[in-house]
């Protein structure tokens, strides 16, 4: 089967054309030209979410040949193609089901002849037996002490995804404390060694894999660390869990197989914090919170899998994106979440978005041609305002936006939040509309020297686009449908670029590098068989190590 590349369709050739007449038009003259801008372009999911995509440099125009974009690149049948568990991850053979694992109305799920509802099912029943054993104080330690801290040792989607739903959902967290390790620097894991008690910390391995090194090597540190407290094995089934596809390894590991949560190769890592890879979400909010999470996941599943793409909150931002992208030519996009306990959210989606999408060959095996997915940074605001916004406001690149927040904080501490949200709407107007020099011009008009001189540097030229994101409160369901919609934009961008978006065979060559240069630190004699640059590194590095 031959896929279409996308700028062999149609719509590319017409949104070309149509770049050229829109590129100078300024998003306030949109406003201006337009009342019901804002009912045209937001959309308002449940009273739970408003997406406001109206501050754009889109038209109704630009929506329709974006959305003709998508019908030419056959997006409904791609949707399809996933809820139907087909093989889409085709470099690894696998079909993609995160989807199942928030599949609240246990709708059957084939892969393999299997309906994988009831491994699903069987494993979230596991994880609250396990989870209600250790909240409730059941499960002990070495000395026979309850658990007070958990530690997540795992890397990349068994880390980022946790890491960033534990801090979103603060408010909902009972006593025990989550820690995560992730870097194989060894500092990461001796800090949190000095934080926890050896009798009364659980540490959970979360590895698809099982090999990973990083996670592996603090697996063992942790462990060596552990016993030298604990003094028998017999002790690592009390302390020690697992997360895995990889039962066998798991088990070789030390780890009881009683404390073993399935994984399934059909879950990608970095769509797995539904799965038994949250376990450290459920040890912290509770079965009936997560459950929650996975309900507002599958609500925004169904919005997406039934909704018509021109009210459908995925597909237009993911199109919107990759207008900007590929026709804009604006490489990056911020993600701004105006609420602290979404400070996790860009670097979640960093790794959910460029490690999808970061592609340059298309699902034929050619090089495109086109760009595909953008850089993914950003920051929490207010803290982003004082630190990359004047680029944002007056430099010469223009990067979109995500702005999000909560109407209602879990905290409402004087006036904090209502200025928090002022910030808010006040930088994404002055985004969009700048400020032009008259107005400038009026508050200084005695003073000539700035007339002169200081006017051109005082000017927010605007048109620079964002999207505004609000959720009702963050709660466990509002979080769900919030991760569930970037998921989907994902995957929407991923067909549009015609790319695999499911495989990440780009962090491959750098792992297999550094187990031969790890042998070269080692050694003593100096073979060269590198370029002169890394050459020359690992002599400093032998040089200088003390
Ligand atoms: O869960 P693991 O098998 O340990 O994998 C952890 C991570 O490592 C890999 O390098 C991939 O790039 C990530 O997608 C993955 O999430």
């Amino acid at each position: 089967m031959k896929y279409l590349d996308p700028i062999n369709t149609q719509a590319w050739v017409e949104l070309k054309k149509h770049f050229e007449q829109i590129k100078n038009v300024h998003i306030k003259d949109l406003f201006y030209n337009d009342s019901n801008r804002f009912e045209k372009f937001s959309i308002n999911f449940d009273n739970q979410l408003l997406v406001d995509f109206s501050k754009n440099r889109i038209t109704s125009e630009t929506v329709n040949k974006l959305l003709q974009l998508a019908n030419e690149m056959k997006l409904k049948s791609s949707i399809q193609s996933m809820f139907n568990g087909e093989k889409i991850n085709y470099t690894e053979n696998q079909p993609v089901l995160h989807v199942a694992l928030r599949n609240q109305i246990d709708k059957k799920m084939i892969v393999h002849g299997e309906n994988i509802m009831s491994c699903i099912n069987k494993s979230l029943k596991k994880m609250q037996i396990f989870s209600e054993l250790v909240i409730n104080k059941i499960w002990i330690g070495f000395s026979n002490k309850n658990i007070t801290d958990i530690v997540n040792i795992g890397i990349g989607g068994s880390d980022l995804g946790p890491h960033m739903v534990y801090d979103a959902l603060t408010p909902y967290r009972n006593y025990l404390k989550v820690h995560y390790v992730s870097n194989i620097d060894g500092s990461h894991l001796l800090n949190v060694l000095k934080k926890v008690n050896p009798e009364t910390t659980l540490f959970i391995v979360v590895s698809k894999t099982f090999t990973t090194q990083e996670t592996m090597i603090n697996a063992n540190s942790a462990c060596n660390w552990l016993l030298k407290y604990a003094k028998h094995k017999k002790f690592i089934s009390k302390h020690f869990c697992a997360v895995t596809m990889n039962i066998q390894k798991a088990k070789s590991f030390g780890i009881d197989e009683q404390n073993i949560f399935e994984l399934w190769d059909w879950v990608g890592g970095r769509y797995s914090l539904w799965s038994s890879v949250g376990i450290s979400i459920m040890l912290s909010i509770g079965f009936k919170n997560f459950m929650k999470l996975l309900e507002g996941g599958h609500a925004m599943d169904r919005h997406f899998l039934e909704t018509d793409f021109k009210k459908n909150i995925p597909v237009l931002l993911a199109l919107i994106s990759v207008w900007y992208n590929n026709f804009f030519r604006m490489e990056t996009e911020a993600i701004l979440p105006y609420d602290q306990y979404l400070h996790r959210l860009p670097e979640y989606l960093q790794q959910a978005n460029m490690e999808s999408n970061g592609k340059c060959v298309n699902r034929n095996g050619k090089l495109v041609t086109w760009q595909t997915g953008p850089i993914i940074w950003g920051k929490s605001g207010t803290n982003g305002q004082h630190a990359f916004y004047q680029l944002m406001h007056q430099g010469t690149k223009i990067i979109p936006c995500d702005f999000i927040a909560a109407i209602n904080s879990h905290n409402e501490l004087d006036d904090h939040h209502k200025i928090l949200l002022s910030h808010f709407f006040a930088q994404t107007k002055a985004l969009a509309f700048g400020t032009n020099s008259d107005i400038i011009f009026n508050d200084f008009k005695n003073d000539i020297e700035f007339k002169n001189h200081a006017l051109p540097f005082k000017v927010f030229l605007g048109n620079r686009p964002t999207n505004s994101i609000l959720l009702k409160k963050v709660t466990p369901y509002t979080l769900g449908l919030l991760l569930a919609l970037y998921e989907h934009k994902i995957f929407t961008q991923g067909v549009i670029f015609n790319i695999f978006s499911f495989d990440q065979w780009g962090v491959e060559l750098g792992k297999i590098l550094s187990k031969k240069i790890f042998v070269k630190l080692n050694k003593t004699l100096n073979i060269s068989s590198y370029d002169s640059s890394t050459e020359n590194l690992i002599s400093y590095y032998k040089q200088w190590k003390e």
